[in-house]
């Protein structure tokens, strides 16, 4: 990817925005994946397009599917049987593609072998490695062990069973085995053997899971801390239905959309905001609530944010949507009061380590940041300009725009790194930001 330096705009007057966000980046990839070890043809519509979901469509073609891309919509043929073509898959930097191919390689008939982008190289697998030997599956990993590159040497079949997970560097290690489990001779029994992050998207698994008619629920439930926590799961073995199903928004990348009048003043509206949804995003209306924002979905099913006042920090465990902490982080820098965002020492593995690049983002930015094994306090401090790094992470280019909006010359380099989920978001940034130039 290239070197494109992007200055973010300032805002010069309060917003007045109406903004559509393109497909869910995590139902899109579920969909496709669904989609392939379906017994009948998907039409997936509403579909995101971007890095992550192209690489995602590469890769159930190499394993045999008929994809055809229509404008937002996509149908996908399964194959009969999963046959690899060439018996290689490039997982970008995606994270959904490099979990969720790997068990279904293992229903391949042959070898397949999975690697990156370098930075791909670093980011955890060995939970998701350990799981699958334990199962019988072949992997060899070429390089470290427990990282990219690593071949998968498939038989046509998985006999499944009881399988234990430590899926607390990333619950993509979970969904991998439920979203493959209805496939194996027995189906799958899992029990995870340490705390899951991110379990809004465990539960979208169960939901995408359920919508192809896969038997699949919550066997056992731990109170943790005072609430209660899923330990185990179960997916029966059986045919997966196709058809059609539709995506939604995705409500992660309406995040900085949603946190700009909090900035710049005024108004954004996300348009067709989900009612209920298991995206780790349908928490932003507390979540905006909470930094002092104004939120409310009105009777079209729009989602109206707006502003207040300023914005106040928050001690926040955010674990289960760790997503989300790029945008807050740009929020709490801004803030009138000192932020703790707890539970968040998975971000280490995402696109970059995020802990470290937000900390050394905001502490170029003056602003006070100390990244600690699993939280990052950040002290607010008027932040000044300075040239950011995306550190080929997408959200951190989000997190740049947002600081843009309120301080002069700000940068942010590799800018491309956003078209992993947002190929529009640039564009679409500027003319939100255009609406409060009148
Ligand atoms: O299953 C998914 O689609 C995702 C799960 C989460 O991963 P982690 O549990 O590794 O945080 C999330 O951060 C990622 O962006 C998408
Ligand atoms: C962590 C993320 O992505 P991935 O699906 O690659 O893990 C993300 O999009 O914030």
């Amino acid at each position: 990817m290239s070197e494109g330096v992007w200055c973010p705009p300032r805002a010069r007057g309060p917003l007045d925005a109406e903004v559509r966000i393109p497909g869910s980046k995590s139902a899109t990839n579920r969909a496709l994946v669904l989609a392939l070890l379906a017994e009948e043809p998907s039409r997936i519509e509403g579909a995101l397009s971007c890095r992550d979901t192209d690489l995602m469509i590469a890769a159930i073609r190499e394993l045999g599917a008929q994809v055809e891309p229509q404008g937002d919509t996509i149908v996908v043929t399964p194959p009969p049987r999963l046959h690899p073509r060439s018996g290689r898959i490039d997982c970008g930097l995606a994270g959904t593609v490099m979990r969720f191919i790997a068990p279904i390689a293992a229903l391949a008939n042959g070898d397949v072998t999975l690697d990156g982008d370098e930075a791909a190289r670093v980011r955890p697998m060995a939970g998701l490695v350990r799981a699958l030997t334990d199962m019988g599956i072949e992997v060899e990993c070429l390089g470290e062990p427990g990282f990219l590159p690593l071949t998968i040497h498939g038989r046509g079949r998985v006999r499944g069973g009881r399988v234990e997970v430590d899926a607390s560097a990333s619950s993509q290690f979970l969904s991998a085995l439920l979203l493959a489990g209805a496939r194996f001779d027995e189906g799958l029994e899992i029990h995870a053997s340490t705390p899951v992050p991110s379990l809004p998207h465990v539960a979208m698994t169960m939901e995408a899971l359920h919508a192809r008619g896969v038997e699949a629920d919550v066997a056992r439930v731990s109170v943790l801390h005072g609430g209660e926590t899923p330990t185990d799961w179960r997916v029966h073995p059986g045919p997966i239905r196709g058809g059609r199903i539709i995506i939604e928004p995705d409500l992660t990348n309406a995040g900085p959309f949603l946190a700009a009048p909090l900035i710049a003043g005024g108004q954004v509206r996300i348009l067709d905001w989900p009612e209920n949804s298991t995206q780790p995003g349908a928490h932003w209306r507390e979540l905006m609530t909470m930094v002092g924002g104004r939120i409310n979905r009105d009777d079209d099913g729009h989602l109206l944010s707006q502003a207040m006042g300023p914005i106040s920090g928050i001690d926040q465990t955010m674990s289960e949507y760790g997503e989300l902490v790029p945008t807050v982080a740009a929020l709490a820098a801004l803030a009138v009061s000192p932020s703790t965002l707890r539970g968040i020492a998975h971000l280490r593995g995402h696109e970059t380590d995020r802990l470290a690049a937000l900390e050394e983002s905001l502490t170029r930015l003056g602003v006070g940041a100390q990244a600690r094994l699993g939280s990052l306090v950040i002290t607010p401090r008027p932040p000044s300009g300075a040239e950011l790094d995306s550190y080929g992470d997408h959200r951190m280019v989000m997190f740049a725009a947002l600081i843009g909006l309120a301080v002069n010359g700000v940068s942010v380099r590799d800018v491309e790194a956003v078209t992993k989920t947002f190929p529009q978001f640039v564009d679409l940034w500027e003319a939100v930001v255009a609406t409060g130039a009148a």
